[in-house]
């Protein structure tokens, strides 16, 4: 039986990925200024990124994950230290880094063709041509499995088909980095399976670089080269990063019953249960932004 050691647990401190890293976050810290003075979000992010890379960011609610990646996207300005993709500092969102909400933010008047048309004129306007753009507007929504479905508003979809929109307008941007924001986080649970396979069959034919927000142990270990597991704010930090070291493609039915993917599971849960719980009782669950309850696992 293979056994998780702790050389894959990393020290976030001594990272050194072997190829250059595409995407490097130093020494990144926040603080917001708020009525009763300032909140220190997240103080010394350091992390490296390798170009094809999966990584999944990992933490109880409102311990600064969509920060960090607001920071990669260029929506937010750290306050210390800050994100570097390939060489260049990142000071302002760019179409070389789309993001991917949890709630698709489409337009809703514009149907799921005119909605990827949209981010593909944008970038494209002055390189391709109109033939060219239509073919590749129709090649990203077939590789969500949307290609039926291109002259529809997103009233007349799904939340699922609609988020396969949101990832094809992403991915018609060629960005050097997709950064998604608990992209399935309002799917059911057999959808959300569906767009997981989606992800993984993308990533493994284009071989995008992609940092993913999940409060799911299970998706974090079935997608991930790395989980970035983070600590509880005020202050929040990068905790402790676990290599899944595990062949791909992966099948989520198979890997049920594989011991390392159940012992990569349980390190994760550890990490959140045990290593990071201050003051909440195991059985509380957190409360998101708006007062929502998450669940963590
Ligand atoms: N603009 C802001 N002003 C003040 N505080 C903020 C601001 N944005 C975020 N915060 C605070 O910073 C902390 C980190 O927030 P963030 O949204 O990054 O957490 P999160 O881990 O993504 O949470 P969740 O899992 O609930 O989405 C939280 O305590 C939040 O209240």
């Amino acid at each position: 039986m293979n056994t998780i050691t702790d050389s894959n647990i990393i020290d976030s401190s001594i990272i050194d990925r072997s190829i250059n890293p595409i995407l490097e976050l130093t020494g990144v810290g926040i603080e917001f200024p708020t009525p009763t003075g300032s909140y220190r979000a997240l103080t010394d992010v350091n992390l490296k990124i390798a170009k094809g890379e999966m990584i999944s960011l990992i933490g109880h609610s409102g311990c600064g994950k969509s920060t960090v990646l607001n920071i990669v996207a260029g929506l937010l300005q750290a306050t210390e230290g800050g994100a570097v993709l390939e060489g260049k500092e990142v000071n302002e969102p760019g179409p070389e880094r789309a993001v991917v909400f949890q709630n698709h933010s489409l337009l809703p008047w514009l149907t799921a063709y005119e909605n990827v048309e949209l981010a593909v004129k944008t970038i494209f306007d002055k390189s391709k041509s109109k033939a060219e753009m239509k073919e590749w507007i129709e090649h990203n929504l077939n590789l969500v499995h949307m290609g039926h479905a291109m002259d529809k508003r997103p009233d007349e979809i799904s939340g699922g088909m609609k988020q396969r929109v949101g990832i094809a307008r992403a991915l018609a941007m060629e960005p050097k980095i997709l950064l998604m924001d608990e992209p399935f986080g309002a799917l059911d649970a057999l959808t959300r399976a569906h767009l997981q396979d989606s992800v993984m069959e993308i990533q493994k034919d284009l071989g995008n670089t992609i940092i993913m927000i999940t409060h799911d142990v299970d998706e974090a270990v079935l997608l991930s080269d790395r989980i970035v597991m983070m600590t509880n704010g005020p202050s929040a930090t990068v905790g402790e990063i676990l290599e899944i070291d595990l062949p791909r493609p992966r099948n989520r039915i198979e890997l049920a019953d594989d011991p390392k993917y159940n012992q990569y599971r349980q390190k994760v849960l550890s990490f959140l249960y045990e290593k990071q719980r201050k003051v909440e009782p195991l059985t509380r669950s957190t409360s998101g932004k708006n007062g929502e309850a998450k669940k963590l696992a």
